[in-house]
C-alpha cells in the first residue's frame, strides 16, 4: 500500500468523482423486491478458452457495481468450466454445448442488459455463435442496453456478417473500443479523412456514430472520449499507473449496468434523470477510480481481479445502499 502522503498528484482521488447526479436512476433496495428486480439481469456474451477471464471480469463488475444477476454465455465448455472454477459461484455460466441453443436463446430473451465481446476471440465458430445470439438480442425489445466491446467489435472484411452489424441503427447499442479497435472501425466505416490514424478522436467518433447509427461510443485511453448524437464529454479521472489486461472488461461491465439502470428509469416514466453521456461518464469514472485504488494498494502487482475488487467500494460511496 502506498502511504497517502507519498501519493503523487496523478494518483490522488479526483474530487468530486462525479460531476453529475446519478442517484435518480440508482434502483432503490427493498425487501419487497425479488432477485433481478433491483439491480437487473445482466449477461456477458464472450470468453473463450484463451481469454476466459475477460467475460468473467465484465460480468463480475456488473455484479459488484450493483447488478442482481450476472450471467456469462460462452461457446465452449472449456471456457465455461474455467469461469465456473474461478468465479466462486457468483456468476451463472451457460454454454450451448451443455444446455443447447434453445436454452441460450431463452436465457438471452430474459435479460435487461447484455455486453457482447470481452474475450470472445475471433474464431469463425465464436463469431457464428455470437451472430446467432446478437440476432436474438437485436430482436428482443426487453433488452434495454447492449454494450459491444473487444472482439465483438471485430469486423474483418472477409467476415460476411460480423456480430456488430446486428446492431447497426440500434440506439440501444453502446460501443466501447480501445484506440486500436476504434481506428480499425473508423478505417472500415468512416469516410476519409476521418479514417486516418491521426484524425482527432471526437470528430472521428461522431462520424462513426452516425455511420453505424448506434447510441453512443466510448473511446478508451488516457482520456476517455464519450460521444452520443448530442454530446461529447471527456473523462480524465485519475486511474492506476499499471495498464494490466482486463481494465476495459471492467469498464464494459459497469457501462452495461449503468445504461440498463438509465433505460429502466426512463421506461418507468422517470423524469429529471441524467442523460446517457452523463451515465457513461460515471461508468468511466468508476472504472478509473477502481483501478487507481487497486494500484495504490497493490502497485506493480495490480491485476484485473484487484480492480474488480474495488468496484463495490467505489459504487458504495457514490450510491449509499439506503
Ligand atoms: N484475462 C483475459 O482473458 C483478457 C482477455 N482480453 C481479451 O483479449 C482479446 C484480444 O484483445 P487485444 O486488445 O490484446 O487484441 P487486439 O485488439 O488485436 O490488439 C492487438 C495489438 O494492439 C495493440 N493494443 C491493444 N490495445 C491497445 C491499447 N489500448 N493501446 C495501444 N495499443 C494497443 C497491442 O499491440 P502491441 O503493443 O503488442 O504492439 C496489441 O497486441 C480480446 O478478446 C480481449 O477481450 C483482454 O480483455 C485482456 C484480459
Ligand atoms: N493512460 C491511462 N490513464 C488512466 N486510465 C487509462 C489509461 N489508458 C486507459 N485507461 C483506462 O483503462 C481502461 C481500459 O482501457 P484500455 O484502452 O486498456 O482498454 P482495453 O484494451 O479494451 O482493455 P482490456 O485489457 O480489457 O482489453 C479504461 O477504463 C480506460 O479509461
Amino acid at each position: 500500500m502506498i502511504p497517502p502522503a507519498a501519493l503523487p498528484a496523478q494518483l490522488l482521488p479526483s474530487i468530486p468523482l462525479l460531476p453529475y447526479n446519478l442517484l435518480p436512476i440508482v434502483p432503490s433496495l427493498s425487501p419487497d423486491k425479488h432477485k433481478g428486480q433491483t439491480g437487473g439481469k445482466l449477461l456477458t456474451l464472450g470468453s473463450s478458452p484463451e481469454y476466459f477471464g475477460a467475460g468473467m471480469f465484465a460480468a463480475s463488475a456488473m455484479l459488484r457495481a450493483g447488478g442482481d444477476m450476472a450471467h456469462v454465455l460462452t461457446l465452449t465448455e472449456a471456457a465455461g468450466s474455467a469461469i465456473r472454477a474461478n468465479s466462486k459461484g457468483e456468476l451463472m455460466v451457460f454454454t450451448p454445448e451443455a444446455c443447447g441453443q434453445q436454452t441460450c436463446q431463452d436465457l438471452l430473451s430474459r435479460m435487461d442488459g447484455v455486453c457482447v465481446g470481452p474475450g470472445l476471440s475471433r474464431s469463425d465458430e465464436a463469431h457464428d455463435f455470437a451472430s446467432f445470439c446478437c440476432d436474438v438480442i437485436a430482436a428482443t425489445p426487453h433488452i434495454t442496453s447492449i454494450v459491444v466491446d473487444a472482439d465483438g467489435l471485430f469486423a474483418h472484411p472477409s467476415q460476411p456478417r460480423p456480430p456488430l452489424t446486428c446492431f447497426q441503427n440500434d440506439p440501444r447499442a453502446i460501443l466501447t473500443p480501445n484506440i486500436v479497435e476504434f481506428r480499425r472501425l473508423t478505417s472500415r466505416y468512416c469516410p476519409s479523412p476521418l479514417d486516418s490514424p491521426s484524425a482527432p478522436v471526437p470528430a472521428a467518433a461522431s462520424s462513426l456514430l452516425s455511420e453505424l447509427g448506434v447510441g453512443a461510443i466510448v473511446v478508451k485511453g488516457r482520456t476517455d472520449h464519450i460521444v452520443t448524437p448530442t454530446h461529447h464529454v471527456e473523462c480524465a479521472v485519475n486511474g492506476g499507473l499499471k495498464r494490466c489486461g482486463g481494465l476495459g472488461d471492467v469498464l464494459a461491465g459497469v457501462t452495461c449496468l449503468f445504461a440498463t439502470w438509465l433505460r429502466s428509469f426512463e421506461r418507468g416514466g422517470g423524469e429529471g434523470g441524467p442523460q446517457l453521456h452523463e451515465v457513461l461518464y460515471a461508468a468511466c469514472a468508476v472504472a478509473r477510480e477502481s483501478s487507481r485504488r487497486a494500484f495504490v494498494r497493490h502497485g506493480r502487482s495490480t491485476s484485473a481481479p484487484h480492480v474488480v475488487g474495488e468496484v463495490g467500494g467505489v459504487c458504495e460511496e457514490l450510491f449509499p445502499p439506503w
